[in-house]
C-alpha cells in the first residue's frame, strides 16, 4: 500500500516538531515537507503533499488553509483561534473544493476529547458549570481553544435541555474576577511555569460538585490524535470540527 504523503506546517514549533517526529515514525506515512515561517507553500505542491498538519499561529492559519484547500490538499489543524466567522469562511472555501477534507481539532489528546464529551453529557444535570484551563506561560492565546470548545459544548447542552441561566449574584469589584464569559459559562485561564496543558471542568448542584480534570504532561499526548486525523481526513471531505468525529465513542 502506498504511504500517505504528509507535510507539517509550524515544523519548528513546540507541537510541530513533535508532529514531524511522529509522522516520520509512522509506517504508513512519508514526511514530504516540514515548513516553518517564511518557507514557500508552493513546495507542498512540488512535493505532492496529500495532507498538511497545520500547527502554526492564529495569525497564519487562515492563509495556510486557503492555500491547501485551493490546491486540494487535506488538512489536520491543531492551531487555535477559531471563531464562527473563521469557520464560515473556511466552509465557503471548501465549497469550491468539495473533495478536500479539513479537520479542526481543538485538542488532539484522547483524554481532553473525552473530557469535552463527559462535560457535554454532565452539563444538563448541574446548575453551575465553570472551566479552568492551565497552560505553560509561552502559550500564545487565552482562553485555550479547548476551553472555549468545552464551554460551548456545555452551553449548547444546557440550552437543548432548557436549563435556566447559571446562578451568580456576585458584584465583581475587579474586571476579570469571574473570568471570560463564553456563552454564559465562565472560563478562567492560568499561565504557570512548569505546566504544559491542563483543564478542569467544575459542575455544581444542590449539595454536590463534580470535577473532570485532564492533564497533558508531554506533547507526545497529542500525537495519536494527530496521526488518526491524518489517516481519516483523506476520506472525510468538507469541514469536521472535533477529533471525536473520528473516534468510536459508543
Ligand atoms: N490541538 C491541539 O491538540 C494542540 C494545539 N496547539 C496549538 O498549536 C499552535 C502552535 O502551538 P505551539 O507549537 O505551542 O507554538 P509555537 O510558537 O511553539 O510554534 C508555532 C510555530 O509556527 C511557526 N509559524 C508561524 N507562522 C507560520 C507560517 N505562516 N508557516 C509556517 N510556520 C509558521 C512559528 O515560527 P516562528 O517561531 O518563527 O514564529 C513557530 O515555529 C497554537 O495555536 C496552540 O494552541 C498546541 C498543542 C496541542
Ligand atoms: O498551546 C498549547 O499548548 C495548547 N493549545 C491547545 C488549546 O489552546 O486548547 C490545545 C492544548 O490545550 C495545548
Amino acid at each position: 500500500m502506498s504511504k500517505l504523503r504528509v507535510a507539517v506546517l509550524g515544523a519548528r514549533g513546540r507541537i510541530g516538531s513533535e508532529a514531524v517526529r511522529a509522522v516520520e515514525a509512522a509506517e504508513d506515512m512519508e514526511l514530504v515537507g516540514a515548513l516553518g515561517r517564511g518557507d514557500r507553500l508552493e513546495s507542498l505542491v512540488d512535493a505532492g503533499a496529500q495532507v498538511v498538519v497545520e500547527l502554526t499561529t492564529p495569525a497564519s492559519v487562515m492563509g495556510n488553509l486557503d492555500f491547501c484547500v485551493r490546491h486540494g490538499i487535506h488538512a489536520v489543524v491543531g492551531t487555535t483561534g477559531w471563531t464562527d466567522e473563521r469557520l464560515g469562511q473556511l466552509s465557503t472555501s471548501l465549497d469550491a473544493s468539495p473533495e478536500t477534507g479539513v479537520l479542526i481539532a481543538p485538542n488532539f489528546s484522547i483524554g481532553a476529547v473525552l473530557t469535552m464529551m463527559f462535560a457535554r453529557q454532565a452539563a444538563r444535570y448541574f446548575e453551575s458549570a465553570e472551566v479552568v484551563e492551565l497552560h505553560h506561560p509561552n502559550k500564545a492565546d487565552a482562553p485555550s481553544g479547548t476551553a472555549v470548545r468545552t464551554a460551548r459544548l456545555i452551553a449548547e447542552a444546557r440550552t437543548e435541555a432548557g436549563c435556566a441561566p447559571q446562578p451568580d449574584a456576585t458584584l465583581t469589584a475587579l474586571d476579570g474576577a469571574r473570568g471570560a464569559d463564553v456563552d454564559g459559562v465562565p472560563v478562567h485561564s492560568v499561565r504557570l511555569r512548569g505546566l504544559l496543558a491542563h483543564q478542569e471542568v467544575l459542575f455544581g448542584g444542590e449539595g454536590e460538585t463534580l470535577t473532570i480534570r485532564h492533564d497533558s504532561l508531554h506533547h507526545s499526548s497529542f500525537m495519536p490524535g494527530v496521526l488518526l486525523g491524518v489517516r481519516r481526513v483523506v476520506s472525510a471531505p468538507g469541514l469536521t470540527v472535533g477529533l471525536e468525529n473520528f473516534l468510536d465513542l459508543g
